[in-house]
């Protein structure tokens, strides 16, 4: 099991190219895990708390790590991911999110743990150019989404939780092909 970051770090991109890489490998996306809007609080600020853990259904993502660790092959196949005959010994994991190190129950699950970081004006920008599918109103980043990027980073980081840095002002390219080495490392190793 695998990943890692921060909101627009490249982190969905990266991990769709991986998947495309690796043998028998299955990605777990923590935005899926999102509750309905109308379970999000409100804060004292007025914005809706997208960016908080209370936000995430983690027990179920943690049902679903669960069954992946139970059965690969079987979650493969469920999950339209083809399980390539000479290789059925190999199943990679790949979680995927913007709050994967905060959870205590996921953290020590992980074999390798990477985190991709963009400076402010960087993440700012992109995350402009994005449409999620509630839309961003205005000001939510300042108030709401960078101030607990923050938070969540100096806990993780007060914590103890070991991660591998990742430049995400690097190139695709050069990201996909750092990470691809360092999990084959990693494969190799553990076998
Ligand atoms: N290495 C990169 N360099 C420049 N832009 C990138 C890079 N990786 C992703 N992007 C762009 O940044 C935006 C956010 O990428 P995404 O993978 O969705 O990030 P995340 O899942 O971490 O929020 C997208 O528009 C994507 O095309
Ligand atoms: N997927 C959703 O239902 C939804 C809704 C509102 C905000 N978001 C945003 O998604 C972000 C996390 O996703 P990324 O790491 O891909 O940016 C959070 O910063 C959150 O504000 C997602
Ligand atoms: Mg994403």
């Amino acid at each position: 099991g695998i990943e890692l970051g921060m909101t627009n770090g490249g982190k969905t991109t990266l991990t769709n190219s991986l998947q495309k890489a690796l043998p028998n490998c299955c990605i777990i996306h923590q935005d899926d895990f999102f509750k309905p809007q109308n379970q999000i609080a409100i804060g004292e600020d007025g914005f809706k708390q997208w960016d908080v853990l209370e936000s995430l259904d983690m027990e179920a993502m943690v049902s679903t790590v669960q069954a992946w660790i139970r059965d690969p092959q079987k979650f493969a196949r469920a999950h339209g991911v083809s399980v390539q005959p000479d290789t059925t010994d190999t199943h990679v994991l790949l979680l995927e999110g913007f709050l994967l190190y905060s959870y205590k129950p996921l953290v020590d699950l992980y074999s390798r743990r990477y985190f991709l970081t963009v400076p402010y004006e960087e993440c700012k920008r992109r995350r402009s150019n994005r449409s999620y599918m509630v839309p961003d109103p205005p000001g939510l980043f300042d108030g709401h989404v960078w101030p607990m990027y923050q938070k969540y980073k100096q806990e993780m980081e007060e914590d103890g939780v070991e991660v591998v840095h990742l430049d995400g002002m690097k190139s695709r390219d050069e990201l996909f092909h750092q990470v691809l080495e360092d999990i084959r490392n990693t494969l190799l190793n553990s076998s």
